[in-house]
C-alpha cells in the first residue's frame, strides 16, 4: 500500500465523538474525503473495539480507504484491518509482520529524530509524528505545547518513510505542518467532536492540499 499518498487520517474516539456512534463519524468522514481511518478507541472493551471494528471493516471496504488498528497485532488480525499502528512500548514492528503478513501496513510512533531513525530501520511503513501542537486528547509527555513543526522538519529530513503529524491539529493549523515536511495529518478532535465531520474532514483536506 502506498502510505505516501495519505493526506489525511482520521484516529476514532467514541468518548469524543458528541453523542456520536464510531461508525457514524467514520462514515461521515469517509464522505468528507479522508485518506485513512485508525481504529483507536480506548476505554471500551475488548469486545465492543472488536464489534466497531467489524463494522468500520465494512464501511471503509466500501469506500475503498484503508483500515488501521491501534496498539493491537490480534484486534487487527481479528477484523481484517489492512494494518496497525505501533507505538514506543508496543509490540516490536516485525512481531507486526509476522503476525500480519508482508503487506500489512505497519505505522510507528516516534517524537524524535532517533525514534523516527529506529522506526525506519525495522522497516515501518509510516511515521505518526507528534504531539505537533498541545492537545488534551492524550495525556504526551514533553512539551506541553508540542514538538512543532521543527521538529517534523528535522523528522521528515533525517528518514525517507511517509510522516503523518499528530497533535492538536486541525484545518486552521494543518498547512504548516504539510510545509515542514509531512506527507500528511491526522486528526481525532478535529473530526470526531466537529459538528459536521464530513465537513471537517473536507476542510482538513483542503489545507493539506494548499
Ligand atoms: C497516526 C498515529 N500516530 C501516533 C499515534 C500514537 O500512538 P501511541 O504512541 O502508541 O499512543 P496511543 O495512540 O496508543 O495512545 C497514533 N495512535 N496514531
Ligand atoms: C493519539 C495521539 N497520539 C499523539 C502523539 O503525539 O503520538 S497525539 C494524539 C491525540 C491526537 O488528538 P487530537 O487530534 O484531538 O489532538
Ligand atoms: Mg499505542
Amino acid at each position: 500500500m502506498n502510505t505516501s499518498e495519505w493526506r489525511t487520517y482520521l484516529v476514532t474516539a467514541s468518548s469524543r465523538s458528541a453523542g456520536r456512534t464510531t461508525p457514524e463519524v467514520v462514515a461521515a468522514a469517509l464522505d468528507g474525503g479522508v485518506d485513512v481511518v485508525q481504529l483507536r478507541d480506548k476505554g471500551v472493551s475488548d469486545r465492543e473495539r472488536y464489534e466497531t471494528g467489524l463494522r468500520l471493516r465494512e464501511l471503509t471496504a466500501e469506500a475503498g480507504v484503508p483500515l488501521i488498528v491501534n496498539d493491537r497485532i490480534d484486534l487487527a488480525a481479528a477484523v481484517d484491518a489492512d494494518g496497525v499502528h505501533l507505538g514506543q512500548t508496543d509490540l516490536p514492528v516485525a512481531v507486526a509482520r509476522e503476525r500480519l503478513g508482508e503487506d500489512a501496513v505497519v505505522g510507528v510512533s516516534a517524537s524524535t529524530v532517533e525514534q523516527a531513525e529506529a522506526a525506519e530501520t525495522a522497516g515501518a511503513d509510516y511515521l505518526g509524528v507528534g504531539a505537533v501542537y498541545g492537545t488534551d486528547s492524550k495525556a504526551v509527555s514533553g512539551d506541553r505545547d508540542g514538538i512543532g513543526t521543527e521538529r517534523i522538519a528535522a523528522v521528515a529530513d533525517a528518514v525517507e518513510v511517509p510522516v503523518i503529524g499528530i497533535g492538536g491539529i486541525d484545518a486552521g493549523n494543518a498547512a504548516p505542518v504539510v510545509g515542514a515536511g509531512a506527507t500528511g495529518v491526522a486528526a481525532l478532535s478535529a473530526i470526531t467532536a466537529a459538528d459536521d465531520p464530513e465537513a471537517a474532514t473536507a476542510a482538513l483536506r483542503a489545507a493539506v492540499a494548499e
